[in-house]
């Protein structure tokens, strides 16, 4: 569906690089009809363009009305200004998709004279290597045909779930901060490591596995985590020993004030960079 499309990301950041790298990987499109741009004209926009064989954008204006898809990737409190140098180029016979936390569908639409279908997506980095947990609503102007050429692209970089606009706050805080949070863990793991005496290069291939081990454990037996975790925590042994420390430390409970602490942070940014109100 997507091989002949034109895409343009407004925004050559962590998450659209991330995006334009699985999209090629997945050979869903050629490199030439993928445009970015930036706020400045920078070596960034040139490295990205060496690296990928993606076009480096000379017109904004022209390349835009030219995109049958345009990718808003700049950060919230960008979106509004980024969105006004360049709304008279988007119409409705194209199709916006908004990556941005927290900016409602209607927010986008309203920016516009048209009728553009609006796509509200809440990818994450993982899309590198496509990997993603994408979820993704459509917004007033947006059909059938434009949530599936959504859950297309990113289905590409990943698994693509379609949820109500209402949850896209919880997605955010759930699944677009979501990497981080087994990074801070994992980077956890590895100071833990060190002070136990094991060197840095054997912690960092152990816990690698162990955290991929554990990933295809959860994805391919369908077990609840509770019960695999069970069957790691010997009567009285050293997993028991090292989770009642957690226990103790009411760890669960902090990923629980985590992700409703982004939840909302993600309903603040939608609220303070409300494109419509620019
Ligand atoms: N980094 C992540 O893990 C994820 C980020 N997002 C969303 O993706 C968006 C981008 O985030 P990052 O890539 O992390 O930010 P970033 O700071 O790495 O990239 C932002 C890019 O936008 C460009 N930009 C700023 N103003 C512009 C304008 N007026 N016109 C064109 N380009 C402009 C900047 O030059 C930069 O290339 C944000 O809205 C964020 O909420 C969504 C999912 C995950
Ligand atoms: O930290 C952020 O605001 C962005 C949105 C989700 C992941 N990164």
């Amino acid at each position: 569906m997507l091989t002949k499309k034109r895409l343009f990301f407004l925004g050559a950041g962590s998450m659209a690089e991330a995006m334009i790298k699985g999209l090629l990987a997945a050979q869903l499109l050629p490199a030439e009809q993928i445009s970015v741009s930036t706020r400045k004209r920078t070596e960034h926009l040139q490295e990205l363009s060496t690296t990928y064989g993606i076009h480096r954008c000379q017109d904004k204006r022209a390349e835009i009305e030219a995109a049958d898809i345009i990718i808003i990737a700049v950060k919230p409190f960008d979106v509004a200004t980024a969105l006004q140098e360049v709304r008279e180029s988007i119409s409705a016979r194209q199709m916006v998709i908004s990556v941005a936390a927290g900016i409602a569908t209607e927010d986008i639409e309203s920016c516009f004279s048209e009728q553009v279908p609006v796509i509200r997506a809440m990818p994450n980095t993982s899309s590198f290597v496509q990997e993603s947990a994408t979820a993704l609503c459509g917004g007033r102007w947006a059909d059938q045909e434009h949530i599936a050429l959504a859950e297309n692209l990113f289905s590409a970089i990943g698994i693509s779930v379609v949820v109500k606009e209402g949850l896209m706050n919880a997605v955010t805080g759930l699944s677009g901060s979501g990497p981080a949070y087994f990074y801070y863990v994992f980077e956890g793991l590895i100071q833990a490591g060190l002070e136990c005496g094991l060197p840095e290069e054997t912690c960092r291939t152990l816990l690698l596995q162990t955290v991929y081990g554990a990933a295809k454990m959860l994805k391919t037996t369908g077990k609840e985590p509770a019960e695999l975790r069970r069957q790691v925590t010997s009567p009285n042994g050293t997993t028991m020993a090292g989770i009642s420390v957690l226990e103790q430390g009411d760890v669960l409970n902090h990923f629980v004030q985590a992700v409703k602490r982004a939840t909302q942070r993600s309903e603040e940014m939608g609220r303070q960079s409300n494109p419509a109100h620019v």
